[in-house]
């Protein structure tokens, strides 16, 4: 099977995460991030989605799944350590054409939670396709090493120049001459060895407008 991969935009969506322990805890950390409408089912919460609850990050409603849940649901992750459960969840998603992960069933997945590597808006998502978690995150560690936090500001920093050119370079075959030229090799390898100052002084000369600056 071939896996589509995207970056989706959770803001404001209601996601349902069913079951509250460590796996569902992993899982609604990386909903939260993205501003999602979270709803744990649970009876039981670790003391890190307590937390989270307490300090009205998430809601909770203490008890076992009802199908009622899915109400408005945009995305649903099935966490608990119960088959029949998992299964249900499931079902009901596919029924209604719901976004579902089951954590420990691939099959009934009709998405995948990606290993990934943090660098403010640039993201390095890794996928096995579900055939080694293990591996996704041996890779996402030295990715991590190989990517460090200078992208995170290199890559904001070409977004800001990037509009600004799209703004101000009104010659079209102009604009997307200076927009491929924006980066390259030589000014990616600068980023990586931290010579951040560098790499942002050969983007500004590439685009040659005033209003280029950090
Ligand atoms: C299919 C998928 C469904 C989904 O969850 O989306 C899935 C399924 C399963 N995971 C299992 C086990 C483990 N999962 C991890 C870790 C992660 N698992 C994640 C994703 C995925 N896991 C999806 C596929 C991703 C892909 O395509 O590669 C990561 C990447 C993202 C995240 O969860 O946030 C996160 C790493 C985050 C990071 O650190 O970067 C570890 C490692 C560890 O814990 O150290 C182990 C133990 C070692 C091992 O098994 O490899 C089991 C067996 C359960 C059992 O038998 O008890 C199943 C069920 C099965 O395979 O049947
Ligand atoms: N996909 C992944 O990344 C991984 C998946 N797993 C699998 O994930 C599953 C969960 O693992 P853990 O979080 O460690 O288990 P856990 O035992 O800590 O948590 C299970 C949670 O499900 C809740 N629960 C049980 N029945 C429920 C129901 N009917 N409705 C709502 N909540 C219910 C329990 O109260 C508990 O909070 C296991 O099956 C495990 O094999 C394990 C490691 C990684």
């Amino acid at each position: 099977m071939e896996l589509y991969p995207i970056f989706l935009n959770l803001k404001d969506k209601k996601c349902l995460v069913v079951g509250g322990g460590k796996v569902a805890e992993r899982k609604v950390n990386a909903l939260a991030r993205c501003g999602a409408q979270i709803l744990v089912i649970s009876p039981r919460l670790t003391a890190g989605l307590q937390d989270m609850v307490n300090r009205g990050l998430i809601m909770h409603r203490r008890g076992y799944y009802q199908a009622s849940d899915l109400v408005n649901t945009f995305l649903v992750i099935s966490a608990t350590d119960d088959d029949a459960t998992n299964h249900a969840v499931a079902g009901d998603c596919m029924k209604n054409n719901i976004m579902v992960n089951v954590v420990d069933d691939p099959p009934r997945c009709n998405f995948f939670v990606p290993s990934v590597v943090h660098r403010g808006s640039l993201k390095l998502a890794i996928s096995t396709g579900g055939s080694s978690p293990k591996l996704a995150k041996i890779i996402r560690q030295r990715l991590e090493h190989e990517f460090g936090p200078a992208f995170s500001e290199f890559n904001k920093f070409l977004g800001m120049v990037r509009k600004q050119v799209q703004e101000q370079v009104r010659d079209p075959a102009r604009r997307e001459q200076i927009l491929k030229d924006l980066v390259d090799e030589t000014t990616f390898l600068m980023v990586k060895q931290g010579d951040l100052e560098k790499a942002k002084e050969r983007v500004n000369n590439v685009c040659h407008i005033d209003r280029c600056q950090p």
